[in-house]
């Protein structure tokens, strides 16, 4: 009998679904007993994802929150927003170790999430239980958590690329501005006229401009490690490229530091994280350098005529972004090395 943790993925049929399953499916010390869909249950998922052919050969379950239980001893969902918020609670009610990649948990308000994401939230009393798993600032706390919450995929470049000089009160918290770029699978596996092929074929664009849902969940980190509100200016862009995110993050700094001086703050306070690369003096990363991977690769630059600082942070959107985060978390629940199973070069070129 396997002493594996059982896993299963509510979601298995979309971008964040399968790479979980490509990502599990290797990991030690975990077996998929569960592959869910809500639309296609009874198909062999390698019918719609023949890349999984002679790889997994499960069928899909219905969504069942008793049979999860028999089958799995923890659960990703990675649904739509909206979903989780009523499937959680009842899984984590259900003994299950729960880990939601959706933005459903990730505001501690109701009313914010309401605002920015247009569907009701999730009751407030799961919200507080759910844990905020950006894993490299607060890994403390998803160690042992029962209920994750995984940070979203512009959030997490730009957070990881801030979240230093914010902790350490290093920034001049109403001068940031965050310009990011993602490749078309962060909008998933559905269709919309965004990620047709000819409308973002040869083309580059802003969208959800003041008006994306990621604002206030940078917000929010911000303002927790900061220890005051923090408000700033958020666009985000996409890319004809399939994967990827790189977010350029424009500060002024409270006092004057030199170049070096943040960098070793940068070194010092990822130190022991095997995901995040600071790139020496002079480097900045791109999307490619970490495709595939759980990395988070991130460039600095202090320009001496404005004074400003300029932060350029990058990760592939469905990995760190996503399910590698995820699986990232699991293994600090479970006190496993955080890597475990993620230790993948990036694919290049
Ligand atoms: N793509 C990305 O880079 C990232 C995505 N996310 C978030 O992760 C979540 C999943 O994203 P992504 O994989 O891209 O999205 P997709 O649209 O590719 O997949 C979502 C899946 O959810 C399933 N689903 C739809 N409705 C329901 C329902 N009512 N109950 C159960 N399952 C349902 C669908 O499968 P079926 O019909 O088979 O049930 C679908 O395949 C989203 O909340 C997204 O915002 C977060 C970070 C990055
Ligand atoms: C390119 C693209 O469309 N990206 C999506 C990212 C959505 C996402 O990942 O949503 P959560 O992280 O909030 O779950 C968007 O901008 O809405």
């Amino acid at each position: 009998m396997s002493t594996k943790l059982r896993a299963a993925i509510i979601g298995s049929t979309g971008y964040g679904g399968v790479e979980l399953i490509r990502l599990l499916l290797t990991h030690p010390n975990v077996a998929i007993t569960s592959v869910i869909s809500s639309s296609s249950a009874g198909a062999p998922i390698a019918d719609g994802f023949p890349h999984l052919n002679q790889i997994l050969t499960d069928k899909l379950d219905a969504v069942d929150v008793e049979l999860i239980r028999e089958k799995a001893d923890v659960v990703f969902l990675a649904t739509p927003h909206g979903v989780a918020s009523e499937l959680a609670p009842r899984l984590y009610d259900a003994g299950l170790k729960v880990i939601d990649i959706s933005g459903d948990f990730r505001l501690t308000s109701g009313e914010v999430y309401e605002t920015w994401y247009k569907h009701k939230p999730a009751d407030a009393a799961y919200v507080e239980k759910a844990v905020y798993g950006l894993a490299e600032v607060f890994g403390e706390e998803v160690k042992g958590a029962s209920f994750i919450s995984n940070p979203g995929c512009y959030p997490t470049a730009t957070l990881l690329g801030l979240a230093p000089l914010a902790a350490n009160g290093w920034i001049d918290l109403k001068s940031i501005i965050a310009d990011a770029k993602s490749g078309v699978s962060g909008a998933g596996r559905g269709l919309s006229l965004l990620v047709h092929y000819s409308e973002i074929n040869e083309n580059f664009l802003a969208y959800k401009v003041n008006k994306h849902q990621h604002t206030p969940e940078i917000e929010q980190v911000l303002s927790r490690l900061a220890g005051e509100e923090v408000i700033m200016t958020f666009t985000t862009h996409l890319v004809p490229m399939t994967r990827g995110i790189l977010s350029t993050i424009y500060v002024n700094l409270k006092e004057t530091r030199s170049e070096d001086e943040i960098r070793e703050l940068y070194r010092s306070y990822y130190e022991g994280r095997p995901f995040v690369r600071i790139r020496d003096k002079g480097k900045y990363p791109a999307t490619k350098e970490v495709w595939g991977s759980n990395y988070c690769d991130i460039g600095l630059s202090l320009d001496p005529r404005t004074g400003r600082l300029t932060i350029i942070s990058v990760i592939d959107n469905v990995v760190k972004g996503a399910a590698g985060q995820a699986v990232q978390n699991l293994n600090l629940m479970m006190g496993w090395d955080e890597a475990t199973g993620l230790a993948f070069t990036p694919v290049y070129p």
